[in-house]
């Protein structure tokens, strides 16, 4: 039986006997049109971001990709990858390894989570669980300092990651470590308009009482440039989203807490960030005389200078 490219039924793109760009996209579209953000080409899988929270990752998703015997027996997915990359580790006693990419939004950062809670669940009943739960949780953490609003993606990751999963040879996880590459730590000092610079900025403004932001030398949000809109003048967090930047604050804290962050520590990294928003504000010129550079009394208030 022969099925038509545009069908959206092929579930593996490397058996189409054309495969140019057209008939590529044509068939994504059509299976996207049905729902289906899955595909494989050969042993690579192609998603499409949904936009939309669909159904697919639940337990019984997670068990069904696990126990499945051939790739075939069911749709596309990334489970599959997670889990095949997890059996041949568990097999061969090989690293193996799982490059996500795409362009800015197209959804990485979602898959490596979900390819991450794969993997632990195929290595869950061996585990130590709060092990577990500690390797899904810096994930969000991670996201509050290296996670920014930009124009194509309101929580774009503004560093590179590369994550290790460690094992025993039973294929228990031990470990995990997060190497983080190409901070773009431009951000902390200019971004875009309609752009923000990294979440946890917002986060504090939102989460700390007046009292407790005045012990960190913090001020009222409007004073610190970097937390303002560069043509609109507006600051955030504003009212929209206020009540969701203090949930965002807590959660984090209660995740550092869980990572084992003492009390100390916690305050360590809010007086940090106070340092680096004290820092945002200096404004440097330059000097014709000298042709040198020297910092400007005030910082004037003016957005946009
Ligand atoms: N599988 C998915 N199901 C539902 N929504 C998704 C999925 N993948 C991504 N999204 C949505 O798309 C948004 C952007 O995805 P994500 O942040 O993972 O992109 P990215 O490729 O990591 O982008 P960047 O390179 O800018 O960090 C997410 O915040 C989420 O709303």
């Amino acid at each position: 039986m022969v099925i038509k490219v545009g069908s959206g039924e092929i579930d593996d793109l490397s058996t189409l006997t054309v495969l140019d760009k057209e008939s590529l996209l044509r068939e994504l579209r059509a299976r996207y049109k049905k729902g289906i953000i899955y595909t494989y080409i050969g042993d690579v899988l192609i998603a499409i971001n949904p936009f939309k929270q669909l159904n697919i990752y639940e337990k019984q998703q997670h068990d069904l990709y696990k126990y499945v015997q051939y790739r075939n027996q069911l749709v596309p997915h990334l489970f599959w990858i997670a889990d095949q990359a997890y059996r041949k580790l568990c097999l061969s006693k090989t690293s193996q390894c799982i490059a996500v990419s795409g362009e800015s939004g197209a959804g990485k950062t979602e898959s490596t989570k979900l390819i991450v809670s794969h993997i632990i669940h195929c290595s869950g009943d061996a585990g130590d669980r709060e092990l577990q739960n500690r390797i899904i949780e810096t994930s969000p953490l991670l996201e509050a300092f290296g996670n920014a609003q930009t124009c194509m993606n309101q929580n774009s990751s503004r560093f590179g990651k590369y994550l290790q999963l460690n094992f025993t040879d039973t294929g228990r996880i031990i470990g995990a470590k997060v190497y983080e590459y190409l901070l773009e730590k431009s951000r902390v000092v200019q971004h875009g308009p309609g752009e923000r610079t990294f979440h946890f900025f917002y986060y504090l403004f939102a989460g700390l009482e007046k009292e407790t932001l005045e012990y960190f030398y913090l001020d009222d949000p409007e004073t610190y440039r970097i937390l303002k809109d560069p043509c609109g003048g507006k600051v955030f967090p504003d009212r929209s989203d206020v009540a969701y930047c203090r949930q965002m604050f807590n959660t984090q804290k209660e995740i550092m807490q869980r990572l084992g962050f003492t009390r100390e520590d916690i305050n360590m990294v809010f007086t940090i960030l106070s340092a680096i928003l004290h820092l945002t504000n200096i404004r440097f010129s330059h000097d014709e005389e000298t042709d040198g550079v020297y910092i400007e009394d005030e910082y004037p208030l003016e957005v946009g200078m």
